[in-house]
């Protein structure tokens, strides 16, 4: 196992008794002195500050606990005249109390009480129990279960910045998982993005950095500013060589100084808040640029990858697609997603696991459910690595070891392809200690160790004997409290316990008067109604069974400890099995959508191919078949360099935006090495993603839904290289029409001249269709719709060439607008479409009042002007009169005149 040296010279010294004096001589009692001395060296915390059974809270933090948390606000004594405002939680049900902090971006400091009341008196009557934060709950470094949601990696990222690069490097505490990334410093917002992280570290001065104001706004409420000098790169590298037992980090990968720097961030981070304990950390993994397809932040909103556009996980493509059944399966799916590859061997290594699953449905129901029953390996084995973890964390490890070996012996023999043969070795071969903690671990297995009761019989030969003398020496109190019943001749004695006087002889009031007066019984308490007596006899026998419940719950504990080592040495190979399963949870997974869904194995080239049959958009599919409508149309996209940019026009709601969409997720979707819904998918990799899709402002930076448009436009035509991919959905419909025609206009032009990516260009401008004359690669298609009895029926079909209407006022009359509204402006579209637009619009405003118009003209919906000249000629046909050529030709006839 890799050797975890915290270097515990940064962390705060404990406060001293100096301190606490200089305090008192100010006015403040012992106990508010040695509060304030601890609240002063954590200032950017909530000091949950141990008294007795309850973390009592005081002044700023009490008040904003107690509305954070919506308890009792009360005083408790002064400060320099002032009432001290304070606030407390039961130390049983803190745990329930801190995700409502955390989730509101405050940080908790946990002040344990070192000693027992009793010491302190010892030292004098103002003498203050000793106390010491012992864990700085934050964000991106928690690792309790029930803190955290068991689907989701939660990364604590930190970023460096130097004059020449940008580093960022993230880990989860809870599951080890170490790595980072140099990236130039315009990629910082898509890589935050695609991490997603908990907890964000930032230097004072980066955070200064004009270029990125924008970025880290974005990430406010996550935000964790740290000083400069924890950014220290020659610091930082010592501090990782020191943790990973190295002479230089080179072993590991060629890190950058920034990537350096914020790796070491992190760790001084965690061992700040752990203070001074480390869990167990990979060996940090350095993502190469380019590695992975990078989808900008706004992209990745837009098409509600994981989450949807109001924040729910339900209704994302991950919602959708996530058919895991563990919650580190879970976890990976979500990392895959959020990082699709672009490595087209390793995608297809991905591909060739999900494929052996669909197509062996015998194996990848096995697989399934020998999953469901495994445990959290990664967060148990965080926890113990930690010093946290309880006898149900080695329960977790056992058993998901167990399931892990069952697992391969199940996979070797089926030949499955490489990516299942690395996985069958990572799951590894921990018979020992699986074998050692199954004979370890009893049944019923408390949280704590420190409840004791947890190693089975047999497996320690001396505890089974303390056990034993402590059940037997319960037998001989009741021995003992019948002999006395006897000699008394009172049938009703007993003996009793309490935490005070421990065992005694209870017997009431009235009896007392029968108690023998010899000496044997030594009065020691009168209650009320009943007088308590000890013997000398009672009290050896008490010695022997505290003395034997104290052995035992003591060499339990040192069983515990030593299993804990055990699994501490094996953990890099136990953390891999633990990697393996989620591997093998989301191949299978992946392949379980596939078939229930009908996705097919994309192929993937290194050329610029972009060749989808039959696609299909996942989440508005699931939906539709959910809400039991029409099937979902499947439309084909060749975007081959010849026709690299379509432009796609048609009607408002004709399912222009879903199939821009649909494309992006396919492309997502097989780069993460997923099946893709559609019929075959023929993809040279993208390398970055790009949209500019839905429409949103941002008001709190101050932009408007145009502005917000304008700077997503200028990202694309700055960033995408002839390998991306770009979506455009309605560029420039948030101005004035000839404004945004031009702009739309120069846009096309310059993604094809200049980007050269591949890209689909959604419009209601007809006119950009003339630049198909102009720009070789440009291509024409639109959405088909059919017109039938003045209304409009959407097909969802892509068709080529371009669509001559937007049949906007038809969907504003289904969006229910007033009749007299879509009557005028019926009138006003007609006399725009027929003029010159200046004069056009004198002769409307001439036209006031405008409603007074209407009176003239019939409806031309609910009062149709007669039967047009398909219906007239159907009127002509006599079925009956007719020889089957005749209606062939009829046929014909009344479709040349539909058009
Ligand atoms: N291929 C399809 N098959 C079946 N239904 C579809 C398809 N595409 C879209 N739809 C349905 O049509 C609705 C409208 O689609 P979409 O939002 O993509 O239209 P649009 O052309 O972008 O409209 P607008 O121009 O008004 O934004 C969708 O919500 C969906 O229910």
């Amino acid at each position: 196992m890799t050797t975890l040296v915290a270097a515990t010279e940064h962390l705060p010294a404990d406060v001293t008794q100096e301190e606490i004096e200089t305090r008192m001589r100010d006015g403040a009692t012992p106990m508010m002195a040695q509060f304030m001395a601890i609240k002063e060296r954590h200032p950017d915390y909530l000091l949950f500050y141990r008294m007795g059974d309850f973390y009592e809270l005081f002044f700023d933090d009490a008040v904003a606990a107690s509305e954070a948390l919506q308890i009792t606000l009360t005083k408790r004594g002064h400060h320099n005249g002032d009432d001290i405002p304070m606030c407390g939680v039961p130390v049983k049900a803190y745990e329930s109390y801190l995700p409502k902090l955390v989730d509101k971006g405050f940080r908790v400091a946990l002040c344990e009480q070192m000693e027992d009341p009793a010491e302190a008196k010892k030292r004098g009557s103002k003498a203050v129990v000793k106390r010491e934060v012992v864990r700085l709950f934050t964000a991106g470094t928690i690792t309790e279960d029930t803190l955290l949601d068991s689907r989701r990696n939660n990364f604590l990222a930190a970023v460096a910045q130097n004059r020449t690069e940008t580093g960022v490097a993230w880990l989860d505490i809870s599951t080890g998982a170490f790595y980072t990334q140099a990236c130039p410093s315009v990629m910082l917002p898509a890589v935050l993005a695609r991490l997603n992280p908990g907890e964000l570290l930032v230097g004072d001065k980066l955070l200064q950095a004009p270029e990125h104001f924008d970025t880290f706004s974005d990430f406010k409420s996550i935000l964790t500013p740290q000083p400069n000098s924890r950014f220290d790169s020659a610091n930082a590298a010592k501090r990782l060589e020191k943790l990973f037992a190295v002479k230089t980090l080179d072993a590991f990968a060629n890190f950058s100084r920034a990537e350096t720097s914020a790796a070491g961030a992190l760790v001084d981070y965690v061992e700040l808040t752990q203070k001074g304990k480390l869990p167990r950390l990979e060996i940090p993994k350095q993502l190469a640029q380019g590695a992975t397809l990078e989808v900008d932040a706004a992209t990745r909103r837009n098409l509600e990858l994981t989450v949807t556009l109001n924040g729910q996980r339900k209704g994302s493509l991950l919602d959708v697609i996530d058919r895991t059944v563990s919650g580190a399966g879970a976890r990976l799916l979500s990392v895959w997603l959020s990082s699709p590859l672009t490595n087209v061997d390793d995608i297809n290594r991905r591909l060739d696991g999900v494929q052996f699953f669909s197509e062996d449905l015998g194996a990848r129901e096995d697989i399934r459910q020998a999953l469901k029953k495994c445990p959290d390996m990664e967060r148990a084995l965080s926890r113990i690595t930690l010093g946290r973890g309880g006898p149900r964390d080695l329960a977790a490890i056992r058993d998901g070891l167990a399931a892990s070996f069952d697992l391969r012996e199940h996979l070797i023999s089926l030949t499955p392809p490489p990516i299942l043969e690395t996985c069958i070795h990572d799951l590894g071969n921990h018979g020992q200690l699986v074998d050692k903690l199954r004979r370890a671990l009893g049944e019923d297995l408390p949280l704590m160790a420190r409840d004791g009761d947890f190693i089975a019989p047999g497996y320690a030969p001396e505890l089974d004997e303390l056990r034993s003398l402590r059940s037997e020496s319960k037998r001989l109190i009741l021995n003992l409290q019948a002999k006395y019943a006897d000699l008394t001749d009172i049938q009703t004695l007993k003996i009793k316990h309490n935490n005070v006087l421990g065992y005694f002889v209870e017997v009431t009031a009235k009896q007392a008067e029968r108690m023998p007066a010899d000496g044997d019984f030594i009065h020691r308490q009168t209650m009320k109604n009943v007088i308590r007596y000890s013997t000398v006899e009672l009290s050896e026998l008490e010695g022997k069974i505290s003395s034997a419940a104290d052995r035992a719950l003591a060499l339990e504990t040192r069983l515990f400890d030593e299993l804990i080592e055990d699994v501490k040495q094996d953990a890099d190979v136990i953390a891999l099995a633990a990697n393996s399963l989620a591997r093998l949870d989301v191949l299978s997974a992946l392949a379980q959508i596939a078939v229930e869904r009908h996705y097919n194995r994309p192929v993937l080239s290194e050329g610029y191919e972009f060749d989808i049959k039959g696609g299909r958009h996942p989440v508005v599919e699931a939906a539709l078949e959910a809400a039991n409508e029409a099937a979902f149309v499947a439309n084909d996209c060749d975007l081959s360099q010849d026709q690299r940019l379509w432009l796609i026009t048609g009607p408002n709601m004709a399912g222009k935006s879903t199939f821009l969409r649909q494309n992006a997720l396919i492309t997502i979707l097989a780069q993460m090495g997923g099946f893709v819904p559609a019929a075959s998918a023929h993809i040279g990799v993208v390398d970055r993603l790009f949209s500019r899709v839905g429409a949103a402002d941002d008001l709190a930076r101050g932009r408007s839904t145009f502005m917000v448009e304008m700077v997503e436009a200028a990202a694309i035509l700055n960033q995408s290289s002839d390998r991306s991919l770009v979506i455009l959905d309605e560029i420039g419909r948030g101005t004035a029409t000839f404004d945004g025609l031009s702009i739309a206009w120069a846009v096309v032009e310059h993604l094809h001249e200049l980007n050269k990516c591949r890209a689909l260009f959604a419009t209601h401008y007809h006119e950009l269709t003339a630049l198909t004359s102009k720009l070789d690669c440009l291509s024409c298609h639109s959405m088909r719709v059919k017109e039938w009895k003045g209304e409009v029926i959407f097909l969802h079909e892509v068709g080529a060439g371009a669509a001559d209407r937007s049949y906007g006022i038809h969907v504003a009359r289904l969006a229910g607008l007033p009749k007299a509204v879509i009557k005028r402006a019926e009138q006003v579209l007609e006399t725009l479409e027929k003029g010159e637009q200046s004069s056009a619009v004198t002769k409307l405003a001439d036209d006031l009042p405008l409603f007074a118009a209407l009176a003239d003209k019939p409806d031309p919906v609910s009062e149709p002007s007669g039967p047009c000249d398909v219906e007239l000629a159907l009127d002509d046909i006599q079925p009956d009169d007719l020889s089957p050529r005749e209606a062939l030709e009829a046929l014909y006839k009344l479709k040349a005149l539909r058009g």
